[in-house]
C-alpha cells in the first residue's frame, strides 16, 4: 500500500519545529558547552537528542519526505552525525514505484573493501539532495556537495532542519547553484551576539 502523501499541514510543521527546537536546545546552565576552539558558548542545538528518539524520527521523516517529493527528489545523502538520522528517517516514506535511496558520505574514500566514498545504493543518473540538521556557515554542506560531485553524483539542493539565518549559509550554497530548504529559519541575530551561538557546530 502506498503511503499517504497528502500535504503535511502547516500546524503540524510548526509543532514539529517547536518540538525539535525545545528538545535539541542545550544551554550553558545545563552543561558546559564549547565551540570548536574550546571556548565556552551560551547554547547549542543538539538535534541527535530528538532525532534519535523514535517518535520525532518518524514525524520528521514524514515531513522531510514530503518536501523532497515536492521537488521531485528521491535520493538523499548525508555527511556527519547530524545528517545520518535525517537520511535514514526519510527512507521508509517512498512508494513501491519510487522508493527513496540514501547515502552516507565519508570524509575520505575507504582504503579497503569496496573503497567507496559514498556508502549506499545511490544512482549517479538521478539528482541527490543533501540532508543536514543545521545550516550555519554552509561550509559542511559545501564540502559534502564537493565530495559527492567528485564521486560523480549530481547534487541538486540541500535540506536542513534549521537554518541559522545570520550566518549566510544559504547564500553560500545558492551561489553554487544549489537550492536550499529548511524546516525552521532561526533569526536570532541579536540574542546570537550575546550568546555566541553554535549549532553543535563550528
Ligand atoms: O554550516 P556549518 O557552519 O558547516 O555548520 C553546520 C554543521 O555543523 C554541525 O556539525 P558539527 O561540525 O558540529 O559536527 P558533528 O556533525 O560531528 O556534530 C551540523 O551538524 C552541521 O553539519
Amino acid at each position: 500500500m502506498p503511503n499517504d502523501y497528502s500535504t503535511v499541514p502547516e500546524s503540524a510543521l510548526a509543532k514539529l519545529g517547536h518540538t525539535l527546537y525545545q528538545r535539541a536546545l542545550v544551554r550553558r546552565e545545563d552543561e558546559a558547552i564549547t565551540d570548536p576552539r574550546g571556548q565556552p558558548i551560551g547554547w547549542l542545538l543538539d538535534t541527535r537528542t530528538p532525532m534519535l528518539d523514535g517518535d520525532v524520527f518518524q514525524e520528521a521523516g514524514t515531513v522531510l519526505a514530503e518536501r523532497l517529493r515536492a521537488r521531485g527528489i528521491d535520493q538523499v545523502a548525508g555527511f556527519g552525525y547530524g545528517a545520518f538520522p535525517l537520511v535514514t528517517a526519510v527512507l521508509p516514506h517512498g512508494t513501491p514505484e519510487r522508493p527513496f535511496r540514501g547515502g552516507f558520505i565519508r570524509e575520505r574514500r575507504k582504503a579497503y573493501g569496496r573503497r567507496r566514498l559514498v556508502e549506499g545504493p545511490l544512482d549517479r543518473s538521478r539528482p541527490v539532495a543533501l540532508m543536514d540538521d543545521i545550516l550555519n556557515s554552509g561550509r559542511s554542506a559545501a564540502r559534502a556537495a564537493a565530495l559527492l560531485r567528485s564521486d560523480g553524483f549530481d547534487v541538486a539542493g540541500v535540506v536542513t532542519l534549521f537554518n541559522f539565518t545570520w550566518s549566510g549559509g544559504r547564500a553560500r550554497l545558492e551561489a553554487e547553484g544549489l537550492w536550499v530548504e529548511s524546516l525552521l529559519e532561526l533569526n536570532l541575530r541579536e540574542s546570537a551576539r550575546a550568546a555566541t551561538p553554535s549549532g553543535d557546530t563550528a
